[in-house]
């Protein structure tokens, strides 16, 4: 949370006093968060759909009571594999300062999760928010409740305290984003001209830090998800009965799926790297300056080899090459006891993360024309479908830009580090799109650590994280015209701020804030 919310209006009496109040304020934070995670707002799973509405109108409910000017902006419906049509969540806008005088920065989050089970292997209850040794587990911690909530109180402290807020600040918050922020471009479009308008600056916090030092984010890979349905019998067979006489519909996905990529992770659909932008030398030296271990990052992973072992090029496959990722498989038999079942129609779930300058549009095309070709050298009399779910496009912002400028001196000034400049595997589907359309610059600011477990068993965001990442979102008081907000070019943030330490670690570690801070960090995680 960065910023902006620094204030030339803001003297450092008062600043004292936001300071404490935020500092006093911790467990309301941690339980706030405790009660979104309660929800299971998994975005991907219809049957929890209500769970996803009653998220939405807590975020507005939280934001209005704060005196936010908030609106639940209908987006439409989605459509059903079945035919049928869903009401897609509510985006909650909202907005607090329309003052003319200030520059207007507008908060991108998401609060829909990726699905997660107790049985999945998660060692807590996943929507029951547990704190373990200063960790905070629970799915959505970091993606992206946890970021989300910080920016939210960032701005209550304000309000609270009836201070000025120095910038006009705006909220966009959605319920669709693991599933490809279905219905928000539409909305960004029809808004351009009303909600966009005076907004100058677009921040997002959906990402995290590479390693143990602070990190900004400059660019995202997309996701094009599709779905390959293969239908054979017209329903499932005992494999003894019928085994050895019917062409199997899963060994047909299987033989597809397997054309896509290589076992050494070399996409197999013809021309799918043509577009990608070459890898220039500059890049490569910005790669070998980055702070990453491989050999941590393998141990952390548990696996006994990689794809490369090589810094740059794993970072490179990690950014900015496209890569293959088969999901699921619907329609198989999965439970753990052994059904001698020939499925009669089964659908391969995978996904393509593309880079600039592919395109959607054009990898749906690859995609299904080779599916389609190698299936017909099966000369099965099965049925092939291929749909294309997500087609989200990549993101790469301009290090150049005053915007970053202002972030390295964000991360610097609290930190006393300089901040990595790192991309994101992952993809955040409206980011493009908030770039095209609304013409504004987009800066991410991770706040979420390196080894969250994302979409994964585990989830968590620690205390002393959050701790380091808030850090960011106080900005001291300076004089009119010379911070960020002000100017558009830097940040000023309190070197002063000493947020509470979680109380199981020392508290009278030496130095000043920023190295005890760190030192802390570093004692945590190693
Ligand atoms: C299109 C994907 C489902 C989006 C998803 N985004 C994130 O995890 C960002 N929080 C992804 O898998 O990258």
């Amino acid at each position: 949370m960065v910023l902006l919310l620094c204030g030339a209006a803001v003297h450092s009496f008062r600043f004292d006093e936001l300071i404490k109040y935020v500092d006093d304020h911790q467990e309301e934070y941690v339980q706030t968060l405790r009660e979104w995670v309660a929800v299971e707002s998994d975005s991907s799973d219809v049957t929890k759909r209500a769970e996803l509405y009653r998220m939405m109108d807590m975020v507005g409910e939280k934001l209005r009571k704060m005196g936010g000017k908030v609106e639940l902006v209908d987006i439409g419906e989605e459509q059903l594999p079945d035919g049928s049509s869903l009401a897609l969540p509510k985006v909650v806008t909202a907005q607090f300062g329309s003052d003319v005088n200030k520059p207007t920065v507008c908060v991108y989050g998401h609060v829909d999760v990726q699905p997660a089970q107790k049985e999945d292997g998660w060692a807590t209850e996943p929507y029951n928010l547990t704190e373990i040794n200063g960790n905070l587990y629970g799915r959505g911690a970091s993606d992206n409740k946890a970021p989300v909530l910080a920016w939210i109180h960032a701005v209550e402290a304000f309000k609270a305290l009836d201070m000025d807020l120095p910038v006009n600040v705006k909220y966009l918050i959605e319920g669709m984003e693991e599933t490809g922020s279905n219905g928000l471009d539409a909305m960004i479009k029809s808004q351009k001209s009303t909600f966009f308008s005076d907004v100058d600056y677009i921040i997002i916090s959906d990402c995290g830090w590479l390693s143990k030092r602070p990190a900004l984010t400059y660019g995202t890979r997309g996701n094009c998800y599709f779905f390959a349905e293969v239908e054979g019998p017209k329903q499932d067979l005992h494999s003894g009965v019928y085994g050895g006489t019917v062409i199997e519909p899963m060994t047909d996905l299987i033989g597809i799926l397997d054309t896509l990529i290589s076992p050494s992770g070399t996409i197999l659909i013809p021309g799918i790297r043509d577009a990608v932008a070459p890898f220039s030398d500059e890049e490569w030296k910005m790669y070998q300056d980055i702070e990453f271990d491989v050999e941590s990052y393998r141990e952390k992973i548990g696996v006994e080899q990689l794809m490369y072992n090589n810094k740059v090029e794993l970072l490179a496959h990690r950014w900015r090459h496209p890569t293959v990722s088969i999901h699921g498989i619907n329609g198989a038999f999965s439970a753990p006891g052994t059904k001698t079942v020939i499925p009669a129609k089964v659908t391969g779930k995978f996904s393509i993360r593309q880079v600039p300058d592919m395109d959607p549009a054009v990898v749906e095309k690859q995609v299904t024309d080779h599916l389609h070709s190698v299936f017909a050298k099966r000369k099965s009399p099965n049925k092939l479908k291929v749909k294309m779910i997500i087609g989200a496009k990549p993101w790469l912002a301009d290090i150049k830009h005053s915007l970053y400028e202002a972030g390295k001196a964000a991360v610097k000034r609290v930190f006393n580090v300089d901040a990595d400049m790192i991309r994101e595997g992952g993809t955040i589907p409206i980011a493009r799109t908030f770039q095209d359309v609304t013409e504004k610059s987009i800066i991410m600011l991770p706040i979420g650590g390196f080894d969250d477990g994302l979409h994964s068993q585990n989830e968590k965001m620690s205390r002393v994280q959050l701790s380091l990442g808030m850090s960011l979102t106080y900005c001291r008081p300076c004089e009119p015209n010379s911070c960020f907000v002000c100017t558009g070019h830097e940040w000023l943030v309190a070197k002063s701020h000493v947020p509470v330490l979680p109380k199981h670690l020392p508290q009278n570690t030496p130095g000043n804030t920023v190295e005890c801070l760190l030192q802390i960090h570093k004692a945590h995680v190693d």
